[in-house]
């Protein structure tokens, strides 16, 4: 359906977008995540062809978004960071406006200003300046000039920034409901924004694309740093001498943590889970667990670890 391939866009000497490749399957809601200036902007402007790119292409259903625009743009809906907005005019002046521009058939136009209007809620503000209404409502606008037209495609830019802690749940539960007819492509700096709303995560860093899989996957993908973390109120050569019985172990970090605890971080051998291994090993020499769990990464961590300086996970291009 939208096929990116090795995007390339440079600002003078500065590389805000390096060697971009993904593809977007229909039906789902994409989240591009990455920190302040990673070059989710950039992506997305150049995807919806509102700024050319130094290299690479981009494929709306099979058409060239720089060579047939037209064509391409049919499929798109864009709320980009500054929505263009008219302040002089009234909301439904500016989705008529908005509508004109789509080409909407003029039989048509009133009706899905009606549809529009009605699921960003808007109705009730429909004779009303732009120029007055709050922040929130100004992005419900944005939106419903998105949606005009029912394109296959809706891609948002940021599409809570600037909202207060309501006004972000509707959104994001229109975002919801929107799925069910559309492809979503949303971008945010929000780690638990993009986990909430998304069936597919494409962390950004630095203009290129670290990693793209379903949250679930992400957190996997990063549990090879997953290890078990045992407490013993024993000293430290006792432990030592049972763990040092046990081959199932790789790797076993000590640190004592007060008041005669020891705290052991255990990888097993090939990932295994021991955790019952380790429980029947010390049960055998009647030493008490204090603690048995497995520690696993989060996927804030997954996140921080990937957009450090210098660091980055396979990307598996295929799941998206
Ligand atoms: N018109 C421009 N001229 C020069 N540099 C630019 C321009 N637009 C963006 N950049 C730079 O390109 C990089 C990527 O910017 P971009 O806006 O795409 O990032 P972003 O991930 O969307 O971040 P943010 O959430 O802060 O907008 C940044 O370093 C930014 O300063």
């Amino acid at each position: 359906m939208i096929e990116v391939k090795n995007l390339v866009k440079r600002y003078g000497r500065h590389l805000a977008v390096d060697g971009l490749s993904f593809q977007v399957e229909e039906g789902q809601i994409y989240g591009f995540l990455g920190p302040n200036g990673a070059g989710k902007s950039t992506t997305m402007n150049i995807m919806t062809g509102y700024i050319g790119a130094t290299e690479g292409e981009v494929l709306i259903n099979g058409h060239d978004i720089l060579k047939e625009p037209e064509e391409a743009k049919k499929h798109i809906g864009y709320l980009p960071e500054q929505p263009p907005l008219y302040m002089e005019m009234t909301v439904r002046e500016y989705l008529c406006f908005a509508g004109e521009l789509k080409k909407i058939p003029k039989d048509k136009l009133e009706e899905q200003i009606a549809e529009v209007m009605e699921l960003t809620k808007l109705e009730e503000s429909e004779n009303r300046l732009i120029h007055n209404l709050s922040k929130g409502y100004r992005q419900r606008v944005g939106l419903a000039q998105a949606i005009l037209g029912f394109p296959e495609i809706i891609i948002l830019d940021e599409p809570t920034v600037g909202l207060d802690p309501k006004q972000i749940i509707e959104i994001r539960e229109l975002i919801r409901s929107l799925a069910k007819r559309h492809t979503v492509i949303l971008s945010s700096h929000i780690l638990a924004e993009i986990r909430e709303v998304c069936d597919y995560i494409m962390i950004i860093s630095k203009g290129r694309l670290v990693a793209s899989d379903t949250p679930d996957n992400l957190e996997n993908l990063m549990n090879k740093t997953a290890y078990i973390q045992i407490q013993v109120r024993k000293p430290e050569d006792r432990i030592r001498n049972i763990l040092g019985s046990l081959e199932c172990i790789e790797t076993a970090e000590y640190s004592a943590e007060g008041e005669g605890v020891i705290t052991v971080r255990i990888q097993g051998r090939d990932k295994e889970d021991i955790r019952e291994k380790l429980f029947l090993a010390f049960a055998e020499e009647r030493v008490p667990l204090q603690e048995l769990r497995l520690v696993k990464s989060t996927l804030e961590e997954v996140f921080l670890e990937l957009t450090q300086e210098g660091k980055e996970a396979e990307t598996d291009e295929s799941n998206i």
